[in-house]
């Protein structure tokens, strides 16, 4: 594996990816989910990972676990922890101690993923355990104190089976599961989208606190571009395996430089604050054969296409606004 970075760069980063490849084998090929990602998950920062289904949001942060599962692989790439080291050099076992207790998580897939045979309470104590924690009255309290934070009847949840709770208490419990052993760095993959739209914003404001008052780094994974708008700092957009665009919220709300981002923004009614004023995002995501052409994975859709765009892949590039933009289109004046 060709590790680009040695050091964590000066500014306070707690997780700096670089040019990472993961790859899914398919029967119709190789399918390129994450290709050749730079991003510096800034520490006590809320980043919100946006784009449509399929664009690599989920790969990009197993990768950043070194948690890729067959079919699919790291093929290069570097993911340095502060405090941990590359998590796709580390020894096995110290990544799975990092995982858990270094950077906490909640897959999309992870409300299904609790064991079935297993009381909530009795799958706290396997984790703890698994982490050598000593303290295991201890380690309740807090899952208790989690639960009843995000709005659940903690005794009756620990003392429940995965099947005796709704989409949206499972969803819950995964947050909890993420929090409990005090990780640095929390990962919420689609964490709220199970819930109806008011416990989703009371999940989130609590997701929020939670952040702030343990000094968190959070990663929130998400296809709607409200949440990103609500809660993250920073955020990055993704289309097609690669990230297109990335900076401050802010910033990127106000003045989207990527087509593909002001597609994204301009379909949501709530941030274009008229709902006559929002377009759809035309045309589909790329498949396999998208994936093989040269040039843009976006040209097919883009309303700002160049014939360039069609033949060479644009890359990544710094703005002097510190934005970075992977488009033919963007300049620094725009
Ligand atoms: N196990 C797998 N086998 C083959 N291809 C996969 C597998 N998992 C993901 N992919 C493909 O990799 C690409 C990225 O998928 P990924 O789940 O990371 O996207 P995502 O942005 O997280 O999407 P979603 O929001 O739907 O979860 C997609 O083209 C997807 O079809």
């Amino acid at each position: 594996m060709n590790a680009r970075v040695e050091s964590i760069p000066a500014a306070k980063v707690a997780v700096a990816v670089r040019g990472l490849n993961v790859v899914y084998s398919t029967n119709a090929g190789e399918i390129p989910a994450v290709n050749n990602v730079d991003i510096d998950i800034l520490a006590g920062k809320i980043t919100g990972i946006i784009g449509e289904s399929g664009s690599g949001k989920s790969t990009l942060m197993m990768g950043v676990m070194n948690a890729i599962n067959k079919p699919g692989r790291i093929t290069s790439g570097s993911v340095l922890v502060d405090g941990v080291g590359d998590m796709l050099k580390l020894d096995k076992e110290r990544q799975r101690k990092a995982r858990g207790k270094d950077m906490g998580f909640v897959f999309q897939a992870a409300q299904n993923s609790l064991n079935p045979l297993r009381r909530i309470g009795n799958q706290v104590l396997d984790l703890g355990r698994s982490h050598n924690v000593k303290d295991l009255r201890a380690l309740i309290r807090r899952a208790k104190e989690l639960l009843t934070r995000l709005g659940l009847d903690a005794d009756r949840v620990l003392a429940s089976y995965q099947h005796e709770l709704s989409g949206g208490m499972r969803q819950r419990v995964g947050i909890m599961f993420a929090l409990v052993l005090d990780a640095r760095i929390v990962i919420l993959d689609e964490a709220t989208t199970a819930l109806d739209m008011l416990s989703q914003a009371s999940v989130l404001e609590i997701v929020r606190e939670l952040h702030e008052e343990r000094g968190l780094t959070t990663i929130l994974i998400t296809h709607d571009m409200g949440v990103v708008a609500d809660l993250a700092d920073r955020v990055a957009v993704m289309y097609g395996g690669e990230i297109v665009e990335q900076g401050s919220t802010e910033e990127l709300l106000r003045k989207p430089k990527h087509p593909y981002t002001q597609g994204l923004i301009g379909a949501i009614p709530r941030i274009t604050g008229d709902i006559d004023l929002a377009v759809p995002l035309k045309g589909s995501p790329p498949d396999v054969k998208t994936y093989m052409q040269p040039g843009c994975l976006f040209a097919g859709r883009c309303p700002l296409v160049m014939d360039k765009c069609r033949t060479e892949r644009p890359t990544s590039r710094k703005l002097a606004s510190g934005r970075d933009v992977s488009c033919f289109r963007v300049s620094d004046d725009d």
